[in-house]
């Protein structure tokens, strides 16, 4: 058997382009007695020549004419160059360094492959005696040789193309399933947070991409936007989403107790601590944690959170062990909490922390195409929850609410559609002038800074009723002092936070109370909203 189809062995089977342009290089160095051996092969953009040893650091333009390459390519014919015919080929450097070592009986012979085709796919370089070259690629045998090898390198080329296709395949069906997966969530999502206008799609998609993340997220926005119903919504559609979400408003816990709700407690740890109590940081581990008001914990208890946040570990009061506690943080503001990081009162690295993924929801009246959907949304829960057939409001019912700004946002909207509902015969639809004296109220409120009184809402009338005999001197109604004076307190309170729109900061320094106080005693007194 000749020594060519020997070396043919050597080549079959092997599964990758570089071992196999390595093999084939050292046979022909070995078989040629080569000083050199190198196969240029185009870089994927077909642009340029490398060499198949990347220790020879160099390239080559496969239009620079300055280079034999170059002109082998446009031939398609063997080149070979004398020791005295490369002094010509000296203007590019790369090319002259190349060929530096080539000795005096030595030539350069540049043969492209495969042999005698037009299309040429490589360039051998080769560095020894022509003769021998020469001899070696007219006799059949080391032509058969060589055509293995092209053939060879044209089926890993295939197959390689093959598994790139494939792999951009994978990757754009991949992408597809997501843009799908993306639009069933974001069209779930619509279901429940209600609005077609561009920034709400923005916000449903954000929500998306915040709930994938295992970020902090920070939910920004005016009283009644939405603010739970979004930290809801991320936890829903997060992975963590079979796990408890633990919430908590910051604003409505005294102060003292704020950190035995979040830490729990040991047996013994204060007086009054019967027994061991778990926190809310502990029932959220593998969960979603949710803080709302976050602005209102105080600075003593933020220094604690930072170091849950940043360790997963804490310390239940009284406790001698860290315990471990692993959850995503969903915490949401009313306020700005930049301002309160300038005044000092809420410390710059939580606020960092808190921040890594900021949601801001939109002012209601930024919106007011999305008041259409929305009260029909709103009619249709009334009608769910009060087995009624209310067909929705009258055009000129929807346009009246779009006059008004809604200081309260959803919220707002959400009680004057109920308002107009409980004001609606059956399988009617919600007149104009079930709003217009409303809206009209609401708005001369709004512009006046006189403290005036606004009714309070339908399920506080029957308490009001009461109240209204006391203040006309009639105490026979009574027959529970505590029910009776916290009856009062909740008419003002909810009249007062009706005059200001739901501002509870205001309404608060109206009353003459802390805001905590008031946000306590709206806990208590189960008011939820305007
Ligand atoms: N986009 C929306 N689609 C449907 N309902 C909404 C939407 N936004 C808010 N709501 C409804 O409005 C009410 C107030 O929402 P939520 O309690 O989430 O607001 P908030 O921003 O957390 O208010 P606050 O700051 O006063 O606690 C809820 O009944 C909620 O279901």
């Amino acid at each position: 058997m000749s020594r060519w189809l020997e070396r043919v062995t050597e080549l079959i089977g092997i599964k990758t382009k570089s071992e196999l342009a390595m093999q084939f290089a050292q046979a022909l160095t070995d078989e040629l007695s080569l000083s050199s051996c190198l196969i240029l092969m185009p870089t994927p953009d077909g642009r340029r020549l490398v060499p198949h040893d990347a220790q020879v650091n160099a390239s080559w333009a496969v239009n620079d004419l300055n280079t034999p390459f170059a002109h082998v390519l446009q031939s398609a014919s063997p080149m070979s160059l004398s020791a005295d015919e490369l002094l010509f080929w000296q203007s590019d450097r790369a090319f002259a360094e190349l060929v530096a070592s080539v000795g005096m009986f030595e030539s350069v012979c540049i043969q492209p492959l495969p042999i005698g085709s037009n299309h040429v796919q490589l360039l051998l370089h080769m560095q020894g005696d022509p003769k021998v070259v020469s001899a070696a690629f007219g006799c059949d045998d080391g032509k058969k040789f060589i055509d293995v090898f092209t053939k060879q390198w044209h089926l890993l080329e295939e197959i390689e193309q093959e598994q790139r296709d494939i792999q951009v395949l994978t990757e754009s069906l991949h992408d597809m399933q997501r843009d799908t997966k993306q639009r069933d969530l974001a069209d779930k999502l619509s279901q429940s947070l209600i609005g077609q206008s561009a920034v709400m799609q923005r916000l449903r998609q954000q929500i998306i991409s915040a709930a994938e993340s295992h970020l902090s997220v920070m939910v920004q926005g005016e009283t009644g936007t939405g603010k739970e119903l979004v930290a809801q919504a991320i936890h829903q559609l997060s992975n963590v989403s079979a796990k408890p979400m633990v919430a908590i408003n910051c604003a409505a816990i005294p102060e003292n107790l704020l950190e035995s709700e979040l830490f729990g407690y040991c047996k013994g740890a204060f007086s009054g601590a019967d027994s061991d109590r778990e926190g809310l940081i502990a029932q959220a581990d593998g969960g979603t944690l949710f803080l709302d008001e976050i602005g209102d914990m105080p600075l003593s208890l933020q220094a604690k959170l930072l170091r849950v946040l940043e360790t997963k570990k804490f310390r239940p009061i009284g406790g001698k062990e860290e315990l471990n506690s692993d959850f995503r943080l969903v915490s949401a503001t009313h306020v700005n909490l930049l301002a309160q990081v300038r005044s000092k009162q809420f410390r710059q690295d939580l606020y960092y922390r808190l921040f890594q993924y900021p949601l801001t929801l939109p002012k209601l009246a930024e919106r007011l195409e999305d008041v259409d959907l929305l009260s029909q949304h709103f009619v249709r829960e009334f009608n769910q929850q009060h087995g009624t057939q209310i067909r929705g409001l009258h055009y000129r019912a929807l346009d009246c609410l779009k006059q008004y700004s809604f200081p309260g946002n959803v919220r707002e909207l959400k009680h004057l559609v109920e308002f107009g509902c409980a004001q609606c015969r059956e399988e009617l639809e919600v007149s104009e002038a079930s709003f217009a004296n409303r809206i009209a109220c609401l708005n001369v409120e709004l512009q006046s800074s006189e403290l005036a009184f606004n009714p309070p809402s339908a399920s506080a009338s029957s308490t009001q009723d009461e109240v209204g005999s006391v203040l006309n001197g009639d105490f026979s109604a009574i027959s529970d002092l505590k029910k009776a004076v916290n009856d009062y307190e909740e008419v003002i309170i909810r009249a007062r936070l009706n005059q200001f729109a739901g501002d509870r900061g205001r309404t608060a320094k109206s009353l003459g109370i802390p805001k905590r106080t008031l946000a306590y005693k709206c806990q208590k007194l189960e008011i939820k909203a305007l």
